[in-house]
């Protein structure tokens, strides 16, 4: 046997995490608005960040963008330590930052004002002009370009900040509540640009108290409330940690029969008739396959089956079975 066989296997490199945080603190006066956090997000991931209002989101992205310096704690980005000092200028190039109360200059046009941002970060021709129609293009804005920045929906507002955020092609997105205030159908194209953005390689943490804007959007959660992250994980392993499976069943058949036939199987926990419907909901604690064998024995036991429904509670279910407060 090859030495080494049982080691555990390594931690992720500090290079595959895009932000990692050691006991990260702040203080205002005498009110701890961020508690000792140890974050981390891995590299391609877009984790979303819930919590109610005043819960620390803002301060925590704060100093993750280096625009809060932090009591105490350190941050590493891409295993890089950050500083507020200009001591790593190549650093802060990687981080794109969308603060929650962005202010877009009313009297500019849409391509100037990313012309001006461009020049800030030093952008030079043809990079420039190539730069500003890419994003353009990203954020749905192409044809506004010549438009008065006044004469924006907000949602195109929102999107023309992102754009502004994105224009010197940082790898990791900050984004303090951006779909606030946003109608659905705002919210919808914003999440498409997200996916894009994930899709070409960047991390994205994004804060809401909206909890099912972020829901289809993430693929790890945070959930911070009083300063402290009291839950961190892949949005697949909180599922198939506590979220429980339903089964809805119906029958041409008398439902007493289907009941006590779904009584001889272990795995369905609970059964319960739903009122005014021929229809029974179960809890059922199995995986795919099992529920797939749950249909078939039914089907052999001779039950006149006319649905076999599968589903599973949402992330707000499994949230508040947590105990945390009400986020969305
Ligand atoms: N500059 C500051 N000085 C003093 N207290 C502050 C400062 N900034 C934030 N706080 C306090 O820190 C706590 C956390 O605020 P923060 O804005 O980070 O929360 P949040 O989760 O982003 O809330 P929201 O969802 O309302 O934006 C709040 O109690 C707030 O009043």
């Amino acid at each position: 046997m090859e030495a080494g066989t049982f080691l555990p296997s390594p931690p992720p490199l500090s290079q595959d995490l895009a932000i990692s945080t050691h006991g990260l603190t702040k203080q205002f006066d005498r009110h701890i608005a961020v508690n000792d956090i140890d974050l981390q997000v891995a590299a391609g991931e877009v984790y979303g960040l819930i919590g109610p209002n005043g819960a620390g989101k803002t301060t925590l992205i704060r100093m993750l963008a280096a625009a809060e310096e932090p009591t105490t704690g350190e941050i590493y980005i891409n295993g890089d330590r950050l500083l507020r000092d200009q001591s790593n200028p190549k650093l802060k190039q990687r981080i794109g930052y969308l603060p929650d109360d962005f202010p877009v200059y009313e009297d500019l046009t849409v391509w100037d004002y990313l012309d001006y941002f461009s020049r800030l970060y030093r952008l030079r021709e043809p990079r420039r002009t190539r730069r500003l129609r890419e994003v353009l293009e990203l954020v749905q804005l192409t044809s506004k370009r010549k438009s008065l920045i006044a004469t924006l929906s907000r949602g195109m507002k929102q999107r023309l900040s992102l754009a502004r955020t994105i224009i010197h092609e940082p790898i990791l997105l900050l984004l303090d509540e951006p779909v606030s205030g946003l109608d659905p159908i705002a919210r919808m194209q914003f999440r498409e640009i997200i996916k894009t953005l994930q899709e070409a390689g960047m991390t994205i943490l994004i804060s809401s108290h909206v909890l099912s804007d972020l829901a289809e959007l993430c693929t790890s959660v945070g959930i911070m409330e009083l300063g402290y992250l009291v839950e961190s994980a892949p949005l697949a392993e909180l599922y198939r940690r506590l979220s429980r499976q339903k089964i809805i069943l119906s029958s041409l058949g008398d439902m007493d029969t289907l009941a006590a036939e779904l009584k001889n199987y272990p795995l369905v926990q609970e059964i319960e008739r739903i009122s005014g419907k021929n229809q029974i909901r179960v809890d059922f604690s199995g995986n795919p396959e099992e529920s797939a064998m749950l249909l078939r024995s039914l089907v052999e036991a001779g039950i006149p089956l006319t649905e076999f429904h599968c589903t599973q509670e949402d992330l707000e279910t499994i949230f508040l079975k947590l105990g945390h407060q009400q986020v969305s």
